[in-house]
Order: C-alpha cells, then structure tokens, then sequence
C-alpha cells in the first residue's frame, strides 16, 4: 500500500512508519517537526516538511498521491498543556485534521486511521462501549476528530479506523527509534531522565483514590501500538472500527518507579508535587475488541510488558544520551523538499 504518515518524524508516528516499511509498504511522511525529529523518519521513507494548519500546503502533499491509506499521529498531545492553553489545543487539533480531511476527501482517500486517546474518558476501567466524556482540551479536540470522521464516512466513503491509544511507552525492540519529546512530559522517559542525571522527577500527585495514591495508567509498548496500526489497515478493507489500544493492566506510578529501579539497577530520584490538572486518578483499556477483530495482541502481558518498555526505553536512551541530537526542524529536507 502506498501510506500517507502525518506526525510520522515523532514518537508513535516513527515507529509504526517502521513498521509500515518492515511490512514492504511505501511511505511518505508529512510533518512539520515542531515536535518531530527528521533523524527519526527512515531513510527508505519519502518526507515532506508542511504544515497541516495550512491547507494549501495540505493539499500540495496529497496531490502527490494516489494513497492507499492515510495515518494522522500529527497534532498536540499534552494533557496538562491543554489545561493551560485550551483554545490552542482545541484550535490546533482542529484545524489540521480538518485540512487533512478536506484534502483527503478532494484526492478521493478511503482509508484514514486516527491517533485518538484514552483521554476521551474520565477515568477508570474504561469499557469498548463507553461513552466519552473528556476531561481536558486534548481529550475534547479528539473528540470533535471522532465525530468529523464520522461525516468523513457518510459524505465521502471515507473508511475510518479510530485507535484510542492508552499510554504509549518504550522504544523500539530492534534500537531503531525512541522517545524523545522536549520537554519531555511523559513519566517513563522523564524518570529515565533522572536515573541519567537530569533534573529529579516531580511525581505528580499521592493522595488520588489508588491502592498506593499515585495515578495509575495503562502502558502499551510502541512496537504493539503501530502493529495494531496495520491491524486496522486490514481490517478497512471490510469496514471502520473504533477500538481502545492499551494493555488491559494498569500500572500505578510508584509501580512504574519501582520497575524502573529493578530494571536499571538504579534509584529514581523523585520528590512529591502537586496533582497535575487534567489527569484522572486511574485509566485502564478493556482493550477486547481490536483483539477480538484482527487478532492483534501485545507481545507481553502484566509486569512482563511494562518491564519490557522499561527495558526498550533505557535501551535506547543510553544508546543516545542525546536523543535524536540538536539537529531538528528541517535543516535537512530530503525527496519531496519544503512544502508550504
Ligand atoms: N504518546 C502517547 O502516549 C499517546 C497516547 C494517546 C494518543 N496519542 C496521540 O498519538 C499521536 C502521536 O503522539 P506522539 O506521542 O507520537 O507525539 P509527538 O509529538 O511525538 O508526534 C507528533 C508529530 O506531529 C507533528 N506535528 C505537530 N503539529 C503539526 C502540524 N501542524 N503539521 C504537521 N505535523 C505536525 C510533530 O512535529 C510530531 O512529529 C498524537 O496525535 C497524540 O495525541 C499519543
Ligand atoms: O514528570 C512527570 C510526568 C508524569 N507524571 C505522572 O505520570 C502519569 C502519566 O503521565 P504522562 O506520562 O504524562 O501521560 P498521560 O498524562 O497519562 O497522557 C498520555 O496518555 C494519554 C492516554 O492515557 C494520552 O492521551 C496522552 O497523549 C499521553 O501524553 C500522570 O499521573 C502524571 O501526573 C509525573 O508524576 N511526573
């Protein structure tokens, strides 16, 4: 299939971009690297820097089609940030995946997979029936990606697969990729930041409703999350799907303190900090029916699987201190070139 990847220079894009090529796919990829890393987008995969905020520039990458499938990672993903700057997140995520849409609908795409997020829901063990109700921003500009998809189907025949991923943790099994956000926000790699030397972990939060009041989360390792990517692919050809994308088992974040010293063989150096806005105490996948639909499943289960991203992650992160190095926004522009 020839795969259109947005956000596929940053975390969860690199990896199923990876992924796509491993399973003899052609890739292009749209980023705008704001976040992204070029480093992290395969040599084998074509790239073009735009912006999806920019329709013209939109439309310019998908007339370099005809595509098979469209996967859109891009947009803004920070529970707390969306609490602070709210009209940006929901103006930003908006906007691109309308432009991205609209551009899609113009070139006649039938396929479209969509990062959306556990943060549709309030908290809990969230079953594959539950009805969303976000608590911040981000979960609400998710939302409104949902229900556009939706018309996305019933105007234009565009077939959706919408992954609502759980927590995305670890790096890739074969040291390829890896996490590198800045500032980082997310636990596991801000802890392993630490572990290194780097500024002491805030925990955020221990007096939530939890066994050891601490938040607990569902990790689902990177390389299980893109697999469940080209799952849904195949699945499209039948029809659209909504599914959870998580491990089943929640983790709380002292559990995932005391993975990380046994796995490193190193303390944590933390101090406790005020709840974070935006996070609820607990959020767990009943992650049933993309297994039940495709087969999928995650390589590990329980304490196997979050050691495994502990593993992957401290693997990659003391293979590159640096992360993916200070070269970024686009001083490298390979085939396709600087677009919009
Ligand atoms: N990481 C997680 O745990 C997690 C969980 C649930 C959902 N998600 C969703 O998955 C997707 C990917 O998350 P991630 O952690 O890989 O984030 P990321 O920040 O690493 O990747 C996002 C990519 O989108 C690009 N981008 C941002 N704005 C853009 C724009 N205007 N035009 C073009 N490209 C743009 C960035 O440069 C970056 O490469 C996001 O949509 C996020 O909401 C992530
Ligand atoms: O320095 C830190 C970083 C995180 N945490 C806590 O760790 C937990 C997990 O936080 P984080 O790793 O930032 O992930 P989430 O806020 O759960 O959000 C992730 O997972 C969501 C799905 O569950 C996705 O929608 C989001 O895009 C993705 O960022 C939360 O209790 C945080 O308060 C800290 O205490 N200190």
């Amino acid at each position: 299939m020839r795969c259109l990847v947005t956000g596929g220079a940053g975390y969860v894009g690199s990896h199923t971009v990876l992924a796509l090529l491993d399973a003899g796919h052609d890739v292009t990829v749209l980023d705008d690297l704001s976040t992204g890393h070029l480093r992290a987008v395969p040599a084998q995969a074509a790239f073009h820097r735009a912006d999806l905020q920019d329709l013209a520039a939109t439309r310019t990458v998908l007339a370099t089609g005809p595509w098979d499938a469209v996967l859109h990672f891009a947009g803004l993903s920070e529970v707390g940030t969306s609490m602070k700057r709210p009209y940006h997140y929901l103006r930003a995520n908006g906007l691109m995946a309308l432009n991205l849409l609209e551009a899609c609908a113009e070139v006649g795409v039938k396929r479209f997979v969509l990062s959306s997020t556990a943060a549709l829901f309030p908290g809990g063990v969230v079953g594959e029936g539950a009805t969303p109700a976000p608590h911040s921003p981000y979960g609400e500009s998710k939302l409104f990606i949902e229900r556009s998809l939706k018309w996305a189907e019933r105007l234009h025949g565009m077939r959706h697969a919408i992954l609502r991923y759980f927590n995305a943790a670890g790096a890739d099994r074969q040291g390829r990729a890896g996490e590198d956000h800045r500032p980082e926000t997310h636990l596991i790699p801000r802890a392993l930041e630490a572990v290194m030397g780097g500024r002491r972990l805030r925990l955020h939060g221990l007096d939530y409703p939890t066994p050891d009041g601490s938040c607990v989360r569902d990790y689902i390792h990177v390389n299980d999350l893109a697999a469940a990517h080209l799952a849904a692919l195949d699945f499209l050809e039948e029809r659209s799907l909504t599914c959870h994308v998580g491990s089943g088992h929640g983790f709380s974040n002292l559990q995932v303190l005391s993975t990380i010293k046994r796995v490193t063989g190193r303390e944590v150096p933390w101090e406790r900090a005020p709840r974070r806005a935006g996070d609820p105490p607990s959020l767990v996948a009943d992650a049933r029916r993309l297994q039940a639909a495709t087969g999928w499943r995650p390589l590990h289960t329980g304490q196997a699987a979050l050691d495994d991203i502990v593993r992957t992650a401290w693997a990659w992160r003391q293979a590159h201190p640096h992360g993916y190095g200070m070269e970024r926004s686009g001083q490298l522009v390979r085939l396709g070139g600087e677009l919009g």
